[in-house]
């Protein structure tokens, strides 16, 4: 992908299943609400069909159209895709977002958490307050690794095998390093923590030697080591001392649904799937088919997610005026929330996706007032 400055960004809109589907039109709607507001180049939003419902019907989750246009796009934005009565015949499910993440190389995961002034507190410590911390779940190996591979023997034994390499785990560890100092410009202090089980796997233990050689390069992050089933007590215990986390894809999956949890759901928890070379972006959480089609998605978390997309190509190709369009989405949101006269659903209110929608769109404007001309510090 060319990093010339273009007028127009190609985005390549994956709604794919169930409420993936709602929290992106949500999104669509919003994105092309925001850009009437001001001057900086505009997206182009083309929808492609993937997913299981698109499995179900014609066999393929992810038609080559579509991973071509992903490959050709400035970004991806997708909703989310599964559905668990769909199955391929060894019992799994079609999630071509896995796919993708192999093909585009997106290694990071990153998945940032932090309270809303005016939802309710899952954690009754006034600390709470003070969540805000990113989990960076590596995405191309760990447990993963055995995704298609699988076994069964004929003794009914099943065996599935993690992979972990140097090259893996020390790019994923730098880009948590090379957040952490974004992040440090904003909060005055840094610390990355490898999230592992060194004390029982070897893959584990290189993990955290490949973690520490990176950290070197790093001098003024400070840095530390954790166990997977300690940082669960920590993040519910105390998640307010959290920074940057670095962990293994599996460890990654779960410990990001535990991390929306401590905010309320999933519906507030965005994520940008990232690599060298292109950039996904999709809310943390799956299709929900126990609330599908009823309009009660909270559409959040894809709104915080276009709004990491906006920062991601702001910063790939020097666009300050899509920075200043992710801060007043973002805007929008805090003010929308922050009255307390909207409240999604997922938090006891009687907002669904349409009237958050409504909400957020209408508090375009006057979050737009509020946001400083770019350049801006960015939210990391
Ligand atoms: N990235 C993706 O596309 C993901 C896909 N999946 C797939 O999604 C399907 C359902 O998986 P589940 O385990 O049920 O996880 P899920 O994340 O879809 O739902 C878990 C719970 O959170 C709620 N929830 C999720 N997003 C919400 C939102 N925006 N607003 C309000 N409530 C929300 C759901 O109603 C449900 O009670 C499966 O087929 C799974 O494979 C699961 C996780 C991620
Ligand atoms: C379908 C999943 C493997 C995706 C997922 O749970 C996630 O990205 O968090
Ligand atoms: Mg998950």
């Amino acid at each position: 992908m060319s990093q010339i400055t273009p007028s127009v960004y190609e985005i390549a809109v994956l709604p794919g299943d169930g409420i993936g589907v709602e929290v992106m039109q949500a999104c669509v709607a919003l994105l092309e609400a925001a850009q009437r507001l001001d001057r900086g180049p505009q997206l182009k939003l083309t929808r492609y069909d993937a997913g299981a419902q698109h499995y179900a019907k014609h066999g393929e989750a992810l038609p080559e159209r579509t991973l071509d246009a992903a490959r050709a796009a400035h970004a991806v934005l997708f909703g989310a895709m599964g559905w668990p009565d769909v199955r391929y015949p060894d019992g799994t499910e079609p999630i071509p977002q896995l796919d993708l993440r192999m093909a585009l190389d997106l290694y990071a995961g990153v998945r940032p958490i932090r309270w809303f002034p005016g939802l309710p507190k899952v954690l009754t410590d006034e600390r709470a307050a003070g969540i805000d911390f990113v989990l960076v779940r590596e995405q191309t190996e760990g447990l993963f690794y055995a995704r298609g591979k699988g076994s069964i023997n004929e003794a009914g034994e099943s065996y599935d095998t993690m992979q972990i390499t140097r090259r893996g785990t020390d790019r994923v560890s730098r880009f948590a390093f090379k957040l952490a100092e974004q992040r440090k410009r904003r909060r005055g202090q840094a610390n990355v923590t490898c999230v592992d089980k060194a004390n029982v796997f070897t893959s584990m233990a290189f993990f955290r030697d490949v973690f520490n050689d990176a950290a070197k390069d790093f001098p003024g992050v400070s840095f530390d080591h954790a166990y997977v089933d300690a940082m669960a007590l920590t993040m519910i215990k105390k998640p307010w001392t959290l920074d940057v986390m670095v962990t293994e894809n599996m460890f990654g999956d779960i410990l990001s649904d535990l991390a929306a949890g401590l905010i309320g759901g999933m519906g507030m928890a965005p994520s940008a799937d990232v690599g060298d070379h292109h950039g996904l972006f999709q809310p943390a959480h799956g299709t929900a088919p126990d609330i599908a089609g009823q309009g009660k998605a909270n559409p959040g978390a894809m709104f915080l997610s276009g709004a990491m997309m906006l920062d991601w190509l702001a910063d790939r190709h020097d666009q300050p005026e899509l920075e200043q369009r992710a801060r007043t989405i973002e805007a929008a949101l805090e003010a929308v929330l922050g009255s307390g006269a909207v409240r999604p659903m997922e938090y006891g209110g009687d907002a669904g996706t349409k009237a958050m929608t409504d909400a957020v769109i209408a508090a375009l404007p006057q979050a737009a007032a509020t946001i400083p001309a770019a350049p801006l510090a960015r939210r990391a």
